[in-house]
């Protein structure tokens, strides 16, 4: 009856109590980063489930965003956006992997060829673009638009990623319990043993790599 941020604040909580992490105000979703797995949120069931659904049909989920923003393109044949923000950890990331993992994969069967190319590209982007902060251990460190092309039957057929403002600072200073970027601790994980020892790495997921250490590797 009063809709104001007190409300919708109290709604959210209420919700997030109960496992229910996703909340429309109209067509916005609002996500609570849970930071743990939500069981069966995402299961394949779950993608088909949402499949050409109106949005409140079924709870709110970014699976219903991703539905609409494929259907609107197929009834209205205009290009779609989906704009995901928030604060760092708010779960930025990985909505964007959901939204594009059910784009993907509509019918919650095996991605094809094109459709796992675009999945894949992810983890190489977060090696080079991500690193851990003090607010976000897989912290994105720089703005990305991606693009999802489909053909006149609605099959994916390529994709496009552009990458902005990239903090390049991080590469020669990080804060304090802050790291570098993924790929260099990726990099001395793989290292030769000789190598590894010559850096005092002792174990794969050591990551306390000196800045110095890291440029004789690079
Ligand atoms: N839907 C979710 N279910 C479970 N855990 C999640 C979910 N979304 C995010 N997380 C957890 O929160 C962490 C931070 O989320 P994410 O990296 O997506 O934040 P972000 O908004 O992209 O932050 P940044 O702006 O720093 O890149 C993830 O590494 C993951 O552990």
């Amino acid at each position: 009856m009063y809709l104001n941020a007190a409300t919708v604040l109290n709604n959210i909580r209420i919700r997030y109590m109960k496992d229910k992490i996703y909340t429309y105000v109209a067509n916005i979703l609002i996500a609570v980063n849970p930071y743990v797995e939500v069981k069966d949120l995402y299961s394949s069931q779950a993608i088909r489930s949402y499949q050409g659904k109106s949005l409140g049909v079924l709870p709110p989920h970014v699976f219903a965003i991703a539905d609409k923003a494929f259907r609107d393109m197929k009834v209205l044949k205009q290009s779609q956006s989906i704009i995901v923000s928030g604060e760092s950890g708010a779960g930025k990331t990985e909505s964007t992997k959901y939204l594009l993992r059910y784009l993907c994969d509509l019918w919650g069967s095996a991605a094809g060829p094109i459709e796992q190319k675009i999945l894949d590209a992810n983890p190489v982007m977060e090696a080079f673009g991500n690193a851990k902060t003090t607010r976000n251990n897989n912290s994105s460190r720089f703005g990305k638009f991606m693009e999802v092309h489909f053909d006149s039957k609605c099959q994916v057929v390529g994709g496009y990623i552009s990458h902005y403002l990239l903090e390049k600072s991080r590469i020669c200073m990080q804060g304090p319990e802050e790291r570098n970027y993924h790929v260099f601790y990726l990099l001395c994980a793989g290292a030769p043993e000789q190598l590894r020892q010559q850096l005092y790495i002792t174990k794969p997921d050591d990551f306390h790599v000196s800045t110095h250490a890291l440029k004789s590797v690079i």
